[in-house]
């Protein structure tokens, strides 16, 4: 409380933000559980966040009811000892069901905290620490967390990696102090032992904090997670959008994944489209093949999953994996999918570049002609309204500066085949 009173000198509102996993209250020796007590009768100097009630990573649960019980343990916790339950926000032990994302998380969070704010620093790797983003899904905004070197075990300081100099190292212009330096918002996390036992943190914060105030021009202010998540997706709007990356080429992913998702579950390779070239009779003919299999069909899109050019890539990973479920008759087959949507649109050769950089790529070229009329009577027959107004040849050759902007969107449509975009991002074999 004293270390806090003195970094609000230097840092304008700061507070700490203490988690708790309430399994934990009053489990230590006498002097931790007098450190319990004393930290519930000083309840409002804090911000606080519910962690997991016992300290499990969220991915090693598969029943959304025992998550859900868990959680509201710590709630129930959390309201007998007199603990704030609004802060709206949350971590995961190890960043599990973070990212990779669990959605079971996000939905018993949603449910039982309201939780709108979390963070991470595995989003979309660890390293380069430089290149953490962040990024938003089902309404919680995921920030990128800083790397403050004090992790769980690290609890005395002549066991920081390379003792006490390495960390005045980091803190007088070092890695810490150029972390807040190139970093506009900087969310931190270490463990209460780093607070308790020899106070790391405490000593590493505050020195840091001084150092900045006295060798640079830097304003430092503190905000609490709901602000601090606001300013930055503000600054930073094109991180809103998420991009999955593949958690099975990162180990660290892949030690937060869920055992029930295995990388079997992700197509080998991909039916791009485009549209009216002959890309359902292609399915049906591979679906065929002993060795190979399609992915199961959608109830609102049929043989196609449409995961990567349109809202259904907001549903996240573990919604596209299960059309792929894993059985024996499919486990070492060859899994493929098909969407002739994929062919057309900007956003794709990236998001299929981030989640399966290795796929194969199968597209069908035909007469672009051929393709434009059958897309034409495709569109008619779902009722497209130009279809209705113009016929084939007038769309064709409507008159770029006078059309209507409905006209020319609907006719770029038909003639327009975006294939450079997948050039640049994948080697044509
Ligand atoms: N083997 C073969 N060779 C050539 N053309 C073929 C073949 N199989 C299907 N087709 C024709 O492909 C058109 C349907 O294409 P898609 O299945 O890709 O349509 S969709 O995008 O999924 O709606 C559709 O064209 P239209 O008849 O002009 O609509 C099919 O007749």
């Amino acid at each position: 409380i004293k270390t806090q009173d003195r970094i609000r000198q230097l840092v304008p509102g700061f507070k700490f933000n203490l988690g708790f996993s309430g399994k934990y209250f009053h489990r230590g020796t006498w002097e931790e559980n007098e450190g319990d007590d004393t930290i519930l009768e000083n309840v409002d100097k804090f911000n606080w966040f519910c962690h997991m009630w016992n300290h499990m990573q969220p991915h090693l649960y598969n029943n959304e009811t025992h998550l859900e019980y868990e959680m509201s343990l710590n709630k129930a916790f959390a309201e007998a000892h007199g603990i704030p339950t609004n802060s709206s926000y949350s971590v995961a032990p190890h960043h599990s069901g973070v990212y990779p994302v669990h959605e079971l998380l996000y939905t018993v969070w949603k449910k039982v905290w309201n939780i709108r704010v979390t963070s991470t620093e595995e989003y979309p790797h660890l390293r380069p620490a430089r290149l953490r983003r962040g990024f938003v899904h089902r309404g919680i905004k995921v920030l990128p967390r800083q790397t403050c070197g004090l992790f769980t075990h690290t609890i005395y300081v002549d066991r920081y990696p390379g003792g006490l100099k390495k960390l005045d190292e980091s803190i007088m212009g070092g890695e810490l102090f150029q972390t807040i330096v190139y970093n506009p918002i900087n969310v931190f996390m270490s463990h209460m032992s780093n607070y308790g036992s020899d106070r790391l943190a405490l000593y590493t914060f505050e020195s840091v904090f001084q150092f900045i105030r006295c060798w640079t021009n830097l304003k430092l202010v503190s905000s609490g997670p709901l602000e601090l998540a606001d300013k930055y997706f503000k600054m930073y709007p094109e991180e809103i959008d998420p991009v999955w990356g593949n958690p099975c080429l990162d180990q660290r992913h892949l030690k937060i994944w869920s055992y029930k998702k295995s990388c079997q579950h992700l197509p080998k390779f991909l039916v791009i489209g485009p549209q009216k070239t002959g890309t359902t009779a292609l399915y049906t003919f591979l679906s065929m093949h002993p060795n190979i299999s399609a992915n199961i069909p959608s109830k609102e899109t049929f043989e196609e999953i449409q995961f990567f050019n349109g809202r259904n890539y907001y549903k996240g990973l573990d919604w596209y994996m299960q059309f792929f479920p894993s059985n024996d008759s499919v486990d070492n087959k060859i899994v493929f999918e098909k969407s002739a949507t994929y062919f057309d649109s900007d956003i794709v050769p990236k998001r299929v570049q981030a989640l399966l950089p290795n796929v194969k790529l199968v597209t069908i070229l035909i007469s672009p002609a051929k393709r434009a009329y059958s897309w034409y009577q495709h569109a008619k027959a779902h009722g497209d309204p130009n279809t209705l107004k113009y016929s084939f040849h007038q769309v064709i050759t409507a008159n770029e500066s006078v059309v209507p902007k409905s006209l020319r969107d609907f006719r770029n449509r038909l003639l327009q085949l975006i294939i450079i975009t997948y050039f640049s991002k994948f080697q044509m074999a």
